[in-house]
């Protein structure tokens, strides 16, 4: 299974979905990478420039990879395993053909799929394990009461520890 080779990983905002504030984006952002920081030796740092670990982006349909979008619904966002070799490892890509929300039931919740995005971009597939972070579909809940699953914490434990 791939995984970073480093605990301290930088991650960059490359640009904005307009369907939220920035400091918003920013902030459910920062939140989706502190669940895994909260259980692991890993550590984010924001850079605004330069290449980052972890490049996070919003775009629609065809957008440079081997994987475009599909339009409202369906998919929300991919995002890269690790990879030692290829730059793209890592990076998360969010459909902004979805309305993101901060925590309505309008749309996805971007905290949410970012964090699960997030599971992939540190070496995560999906879990058969319904009500954990990585299971493949979304289904809303209140972000405020949020919780990995044991089922999730096992997995990126298995890969960094505690
Ligand atoms: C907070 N949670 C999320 C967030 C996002 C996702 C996935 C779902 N998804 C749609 C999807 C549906 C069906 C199959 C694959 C992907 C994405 O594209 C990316 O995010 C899945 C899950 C499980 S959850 O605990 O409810
Ligand atoms: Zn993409
Ligand atoms: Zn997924």
């Amino acid at each position: 299974k791939p995984k970073w080779q480093k605990n301290k990983l930088t991650y960059r905002i490359v640009n904005y979905t307009p369907d939220m504030s920035i400091p918003e984006v920013d902030e459910s952002i920062k939140k989706a990478l502190q669940v895994w920081a909260n259980v692991t030796p890993l550590r984010f740092t924001r850079i605004n420039k330069g290449i980052a670990d972890i490049m996070i982006s919003f775009a629609t349909r065809v957008h440079g990879d081997a994987q475009p979008f599909d339009g409202p619904q369906g998919t929300l966002a991919h995002a890269f395993a690790p990879s030692p070799s290829s730059g793209i490892g890592g990076d998360a890509h969010f459909d902004d053909d979805e309305l993101f929300t901060l925590g309505s039931s309008k749309g996805p919740v971007l905290f949410l799929v970012a964090a699960h995005e997030f599971g992939h971009s540190l070496g995560l597939s999906h879990s058969d394990v319904r009500g954990a972070l990585m299971f493949p579909t979304y289904s809303f809940t209140d972000p405020d009461s949020f919780s990995l699953s044991s089922d999730d914490i096992r997995g990126i434990q298995s890969l960094y520890g505690l």
